[in-house]
């Protein structure tokens, strides 16, 4: 049971969105992936690397060059924008993080973090108000770190906690732990997209199985088809490097 955990590379500074981190962070990805392919052909990887929407698919093309790839055990981490949902919407509910469970949908970037308030549990009902600011504040998450830490980096410590978490759930589900649900980035075809962050199910082999979407209102079908677009060319830029 092997699980290569990849944060390397450099944060962003205020006024700088992920994408701009792409000409840095994409080579070192694409590095420590050929060194996974060799050393540990077999292991889980998480992406954590941003932009997320863009290294997963260059790690994914490094695996296949190499011969080593397997869709179900390559996840970008998304698990900072659940977190983030989980404590935003207790707040609003007045209720405890630790009980609340938001799924996010999409990618990991601006509107393509799409939280699916209307599958909140507890089940819970939102005013427009209310989703629009739950909305717009999981998805500038981490601008608000960016800008409250003027140049320090981005959300290093509650980055490391969403990271053990999504480890944790990882490892006890390679161990056989059953029923392991977690948001992720992964290989995917809920959608059009050939990677999309949603509900997986985890198992001793990485993703057992990608779950549906679910039913969607109609705030979160406009949001999914408006992060479409945005997600493409993410997805798009990573394969053009990783093809280079
Ligand atoms: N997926 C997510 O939700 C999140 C992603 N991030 C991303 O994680 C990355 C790291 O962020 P922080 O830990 O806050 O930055 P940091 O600057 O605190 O740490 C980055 C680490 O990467 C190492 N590093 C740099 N180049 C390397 C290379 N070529 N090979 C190996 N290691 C290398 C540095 O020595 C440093 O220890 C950034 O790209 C950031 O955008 C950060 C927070 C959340
Ligand atoms: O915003 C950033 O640059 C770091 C990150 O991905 C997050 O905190 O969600």
């Amino acid at each position: 049971m092997e699980l290569v955990i990849i944060p390397a590379g450099v944060p962003r500074k205020p006024g700088m969105t992920r994408d701009d981190l792409f000409n840095i962070n994409a080579g070192i990805v694409r590095t420590l992936c050929e060194g996974v392919a060799k050393c540990c052909p077999k292991a889980v990887v998480h992406v954590i690397s941003n932009p997320v929407n863009s290294t997963v698919p260059i790690a994914a093309e490094v695996f296949k060059k190499a011969g080593t790839y397997d869709p179900r055990r390559l996840m970008g981490v998304t698990t900072l924008d659940v977190v983030r949902a989980n404590t935003f919407v207790a707040e609003v509910l007045g209720l405890d993080p630790a009980i609340v469970k938001v799924p996010v949908i999409g990618g990991h970037a601006g509107i393509t973090i799409l939280p699916i308030l209307s599958q909140v549990t507890p089940p819970s009902s939102f005013t427009k108000d209310e989703v629009e600011y739950l909305t717009n504040r999981i998805q500038n998450g981490g601008t608000e770190v960016v800008e409250a830490k003027a140049g320090a980096g981005s959300a290093t410590l509650s980055m490391a906690f969403a990271a053990a978490k999504f480890a944790d759930a990882t490892l006890r589900a390679l161990k056989g732990e059953a029923g392991i649900v977690e948001c992720a980035f992964v290989a995917s075809q809920v959608t059009e997209l050939p990677f999309f962050a949603s509900k997986v199910l985890l198992g001793r082999n990485g993703i057992d199985e990608i779950l549906p979407l679910g039913p969607l209102n109609e705030y979160e079908r406009e949001g999914l088809i408006k992060l479409k677009g945005e997600l493409k060319a993410s997805i798009d830029k990573g394969l053009a490097f990783a093809a280079k």
